[in-house]
């Protein structure tokens, strides 16, 4: 088995090195402030990376959002998001993260999420275990799904069915009823509660692989699950993950949870007035024939 130890470590400190970046340029808007900042971090990183490893690739969220294909190849690819949770960071919420993970043929070896404002930096590389700032991590371990706190997230989309599904999701697992249910701002940050044991699971559909790759393998690393929101095995590229302390918490949330149709992270993006949009939004068929059946 190939040791990528030496890539683990170069991400970790350029991604200590990138977190420092405290200086704010004001512009006109906060929309404007943020991107500026997003590109700037993810340029530092991949620069960095890229002179270490020039034959590496790489899917960064802010150059898929310029217009870059985003496909996942056997190659060596560091997949990053250089802010994750943009809005708080806009808002100064104090939950903000960069993470970075590694896929050798589309497989993740190690994750890095570097929570800047906390000074948290988890890692974790694959069969080695999870750590935080060094110290080794581990889930909860609960298994029934009345004594958990769920961690999920509002998103970005706004329509109808995407917000009568979330809201709904959330409805039934009050009822269940589970002990809470939590929103960071940040799905890399959610996951990584899952795996220190904050929180007892995550789930969501519609985050990309730059927001998931490397907290997934944080919490399988922890000891935790990571499925699709259907309970079955989990794509990095299909915008659904349940990541969760037991098999047994994970299936209850795959029982209970509504799916929402979204499109995969690896499909072509959208035409729009014949030109190639980067348009990832959810979009496709309404519900599964076997939705009916989930449990209300
Ligand atoms: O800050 P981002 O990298 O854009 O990721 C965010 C996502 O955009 C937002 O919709 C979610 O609610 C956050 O949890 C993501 O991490
Ligand atoms: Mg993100
Ligand atoms: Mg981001």
């Amino acid at each position: 088995m190939a040791d990528w130890t030496d890539c683990l470590n170069f991400g970790i400190s350029v991604a200590k090195r990138a977190g420092e970046q405290k200086e704010v340029k004001l512009k006109s808007s906060p929309a404007d402030l943020v991107t500026e900042t997003d590109q700037r971090v993810e340029k530092i990183l991949i620069s960095a990376i890229s002179t270490r490893y020039p034959q590496h690739r790489f899917i960064g969220e802010e150059s898929v959002a310029a217009g870059e294909r985003l496909q996942l190849t056997d190659s060596p690819t560091w997949i990053i998001d250089p802010i994750d949770g943009t809005v708080n960071f806009v808002h100064r919420f104090p939950f903000v993260a960069i993470s970075i993970a590694f896929a050798v043929n589309k497989q993740t070896e190690f994750g890095i999420v570097y929570s800047c404002v906390e000074d948290k930096l988890f890692h974790a590389q694959r069969g080695r275990g999870a750590f935080l700032n060094g110290e080794p991590l581990h889930v909860s371990g609960q298994e029934d799904i009345s004594r958990c706190v769920v961690v999920t997230e509002i998103g970005a989309e706004r329509d109808d069915l995407a917000l009568s599904t979330l809201t709904s999701n959330i409805f039934r697992l009050l009822k269940l009823p589970v002990h809470g249910v939590r929103a960071l701002g940040t799905a890399a940050v959610d996951m990584c509660q899952v795996a220190m044991g904050g929180a007892d699971a995550y789930y969501h559909i519609g985050m990309h692989c730059w927001d998931i790759a490397a907290s997934a393998i944080i919490v399988r690393e922890a000891g935790g699950v990571v499925t699709d929101t259907d309970g079955g095995w989990f794509d990095v590229m299909s915008r659904r993950v349940i990541a969760a302390s037991s098999s047994a918490v994970a299936n209850r949330i795959a029982q209970v949870i509504r799916p929402f149709p979204c499109r995969r992270d690896d499909e072509e993006p959208l035409q729009s007035g014949g030109q190639l949009t980067a348009d990832r939004k959810c979009a496709g068929p309404l519900m599964k024939s076997d939705d009916t059946n989930k449990t209300h």
